[in-house]
């Protein structure tokens, strides 16, 4: 098949030269959004080693880093908006349902639910993540800037076969540990008899997440996995979903 540049029409010059600019911008905002995230989790990790040296106990560890990893965390929100604008060959759902379920710990377990925030699985989840974080954020920078050290690589593409169920494990964990909170006080439920004539029962909804995991994990998991195979093996994977 003959390629756009062997054509050689002007038209296609133009909208060769045009990709390319929007590529330079993309790859620099890229560039500098990966470097920003490396940087974040590098200091959460420098912030939960040292409080752990200080403290000799994981108490208190995640009151310490919540702000910035709640930043961080948050920020990520972003990848879903790359994706969508075509700037990452990512699937837009792949990510949304990482980022979503991430953002929901963040947010709608450890920081809403305090009696959880002590418990060893919210530890476990956030030194998964923080380990994960810094490797991904740092491939990708280096894949951008062509100096990409193979060790970066296969940490990448080997790393998630054991972090990312011992990461899911932290979670549920922690979702578990919050569900007798959330009966006892109710919150963010909704109790009929009210004005809206709708009721809703968070307890319920925790239920329903952590079993969502079920068909979910898998297939994020599976993803990675062709993606190993790409990236490592160099075999030619067609996702189904892009
Ligand atoms: C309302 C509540 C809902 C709750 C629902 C609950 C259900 C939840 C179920 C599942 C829960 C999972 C929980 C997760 C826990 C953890 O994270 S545990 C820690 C371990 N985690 C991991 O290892 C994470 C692995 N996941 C990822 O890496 C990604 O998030 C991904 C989206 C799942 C996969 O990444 P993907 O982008 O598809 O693969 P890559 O190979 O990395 O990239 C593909 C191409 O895109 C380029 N790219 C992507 N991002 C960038 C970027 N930021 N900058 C530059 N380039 C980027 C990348 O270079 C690749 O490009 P090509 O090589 O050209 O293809």
């Amino acid at each position: 098949m003959a390629s756009g540049e062997e054509e050689g029409g002007v038209d296609e010059k133009e909208t060769n030269n045009k990709k390319r600019t929007k590529g330079a911008i993309a790859t620099a905002w890229l560039t500098v959004y990966n470097i920003a995230m490396t940087a974040g989790w590098l200091v959460l990790a420098v912030a939960m080693l040292r409080y752990y040296l200080q403290k000799g106990s994981h108490k208190g560890l995640y009151r310490n880093i919540a702000k910035t990893l709640k930043f961080f965390q948050t920020f990520a929100l972003l990848e879903v908006g790359h994706c969508a604008i075509g700037i990452v060959r990512t699937s837009v759902i792949v990510t949304g349902v990482q980022v979503c379920s991430r953002i929901f710990m963040v947010w709608f377990i450890t920081n809403s639910i305090r009696q959880v925030q002590n418990e060893e699985s919210v530890i476990l989840f956030v030194v998964v993540w923080t380990v994960t974080e810094i490797t991904r954020y740092s491939f990708y920078t280096f894949n951008l800037l062509n100096h990409l050290p193979y060790f970066i690589k296969w940490a990448r593409y080997n790393m998630f076969i054991v972090m990312y169920p011992l990461g899911v494990v932290g979670e549920l964990l922690t979702i578990h540990a919050a569900l007798p909170y959330v009966r006892r006080s109710g919150m963010y439920s909704l109790r009929l008899p009210n004005k809206y004539n709708v009721s809703f029962d968070y307890y319920y909804f925790l239920i329903i997440v952590m079993l969502s995991y079920i068909p979910l994990f898998p297939q994020l998991y599976f993803h990675m996995l062709r993606q190993r195979r790409r990236v490592l093996h160099g075999e030619i994977i067609v996702e189904k979903d892009e």
